[in-house]
């Protein structure tokens, strides 16, 4: 990935920042001119139509975040002919050792087992953890994700539209897991009546610039058309 400048004011509760950054992928420019900046106990809303920047940008805060970020991208990234246990417990794996990891890998650890159970449990997954992940439903593979970036337990968590795959109800369900487990969130949505439902704050992105930059309560649906208008 393509990034240059530097991070900008250090205020105590910023957690990262851009400031005149250029963002992008080898030689392509996303983003020319990037200021913006996360505070800690954001709860943001990234919007805008397919190809605008969301992951580009998520990805770059990852990687700025380090250790402080749980991840949970797009793709799923699952390994699908391992277990949805394993899947999940491959959220912590830079947290054991690799004697641990192997043991586990052969046979369940009963504390880990037991944790990943109740957590599997709060996302709709019970009965499902010993089932190799090619053969779970795509909600249920996206259930899992969320799972694995729930159990690295950091304090912020980067969602690349991590509810695309489950119905509205399911949608708004695991959005309210996030936000409880999480004292920061930055997720990218495409549904906007959950993004200004669920989040304080409303990152609008158009052609390589935020165009929006507004707290969720001073903003409607309609404020958000702006958004998905094909030039
Ligand atoms: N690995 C890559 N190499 C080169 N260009 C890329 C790469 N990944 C994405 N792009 C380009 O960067 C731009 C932004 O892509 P990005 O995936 O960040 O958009 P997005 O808003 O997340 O889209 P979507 O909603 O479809 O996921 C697009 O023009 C895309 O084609």
């Amino acid at each position: 990935m393509l990034e240059t400048a530097s991070v900008g004011p250090s205020a105590a509760s910023v957690l990262a920042g851009f400031e005149h950054a250029r963002l992008g992928h080898d030689n392509r420019v996303v983003f020319p001119d990037l200021t913006l900046h996360i505070s800690q106990g954001d709860r943001i809303a990234l919007l805008g139509r397919s190809g605008v920047g969301k992951s580009t940008l998520l990805d770059a805060l990852r990687v700025r975040l380090g250790d402080q970020a749980a991840w949970c991208p797009q793709a799923n990234a699952l390994v699908p002919t391992l277990s949805a246990y394993h899947n999940i417990y491959m959220g912590r794996l830079a947290h054991y050792s690799r004697w641990q990891n192997l043991i586990n890998l052969l046979r369940p650890r009963p504390t880990c087992w037991q944790e990943i159970g109740e957590l599997a449990g709060t996302l709709g997954l019970d009965g499902l953890l010993r089932r190799q992940v090619d053969q779970l439903s795509g909600g249920q593979q996206q259930r899992v994700a969320i799972a694995r970036a729930l159990y690295q337990k950091r304090p912020v968590f980067i969602g690349d539209e991590p509810v695309a795959s489950v119905d509205p109800r399911q949608g708004v369900r695991l959005l309210e897991l996030i936000n409880a487990r999480h004292e920061t969130c930055v997720v990218a949505l495409h549904q906007r009546e959950l993004a200004l439902a669920h989040f304080d704050r409303i990152i609008g992105l158009d052609d390589g610039h935020v165009i929006i930059d507004a707290p969720a309560s001073e903003l409607s649906s309609h404020d958000l058309d702006v958004l998905y208008v094909t030039s």
